[in-house]
């Protein structure tokens, strides 16, 4: 049977007025990948990762072109509270406890999430005792921890992931990664995480895409085959160096990054 649609950009081109004139932030995007498959979007600083995450979770429209998520549009997948959304800011609300924070899009949907779910959550993310806690009682890693938990709560069919990790330790990330990977597997989400970190691509993703600013466009593909779960030791073998090393040169010939520090 063939594979079914996860998500697919044609053709699409993103730009923004500005007091400067226009920026083009995406142009001549197509990109298909499998329903139920963890895609990576890996690039400088600067060349539309965000952007066609936003375009997918349906906060930004394309300027020309077309996005559909599960065959569907992206407003239709949103209205219907089938995506789960996190950002590298994990926004909880700071005066409701761990607990609730996670209950939160239930509670938004109209669809209360049982109990036995949100403590099925708390034991997958290692923090049942710290279900009664206030956000501002955790560490950062702990927080994008119940912001990944409230994201796959709702059981999406959709997971948007915008560099959850990116303000994390090194160790921590990884730890994190690993964990992200077995719930996204607990889930059966069609995946999509934007990072700049070349070893976290290759860690996580089936696929990594490459993209290359001004204007933002994809300059490659990679399959990535390694055997899941992953674990830490993947990390020391050559054949993972060697897809990191690809990676990295694909990302050089593609374009200088907007920004230094990319
Ligand atoms: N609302 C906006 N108005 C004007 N330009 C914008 C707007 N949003 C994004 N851009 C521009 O579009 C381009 C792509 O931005 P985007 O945030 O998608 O990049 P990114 O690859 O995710 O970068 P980063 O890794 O730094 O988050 C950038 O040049 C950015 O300045």
């Amino acid at each position: 049977m063939a594979e079914q649609n996860g998500f697919a950009l044609a053709k699409v081109r993103k730009s923004y007025p500005t007091r400067s004139g226009e920026v083009v932030a995406l142009d001549g995007i197509d990109l298909v990948v499998p329903r139920g498959s963890f895609t990576v979007l890996l690039g400088p600083s600067g060349c539309g990762k965000s952007t066609i995450l936003r375009l997918l979770a349906d906060l930004e429209e394309p300027t020309a072109g077309t996005v559909t998520v599960h065959d569907e549009t992206p407003a239709a997948i949103r209205r219907a509270h089938r995506t789960g959304l996190a950002l590298q800011d994990p926004s909880l609300l700071p005066w409701r406890s761990v607990r609730d924070n996670i209950r939160l899009p239930g509670q938004v949907m109209g669809r209360p999430i049982p109990n036995e779910r949100i403590d099925e959550l708390l034991s997958l993310i290692g923090l049942e005792d710290f279900a009664k806690a206030r956000p501002g009682e955790l560490s950062g890693g702990m927080r994008q921890r119940v912001a990944i938990a409230r994201a796959i709560a709702i059981r999406p069919e959709i997971l948007l992931l915008d560099e959850p990790f990116g303000a994390l330790d090194e160790i921590t990330r990884q730890y994190m990664n690993e964990e992200l990977q077995s719930l996204w597997a607990s889930t059966g989400a069609t995946a999509l995480l934007v990072t700049h970190s070349i070893s976290e691509a290759a860690f996580l993703a089936d696929r990594v895409v490459v993209m290359s600013p001004r204007p933002g466009r994809i300059v490659g593909e990679v399959a990535i085959d390694f055997a899941r779960p992953r674990t830490r030791s993947l990390l020391t073998e050559p054949a993972f160096h060697a897809v990191c090393d690809r990676l990295s040169a694909m990302l050089h010939a593609g374009g200088e990054p907007a920004m230094a520090d990319a």
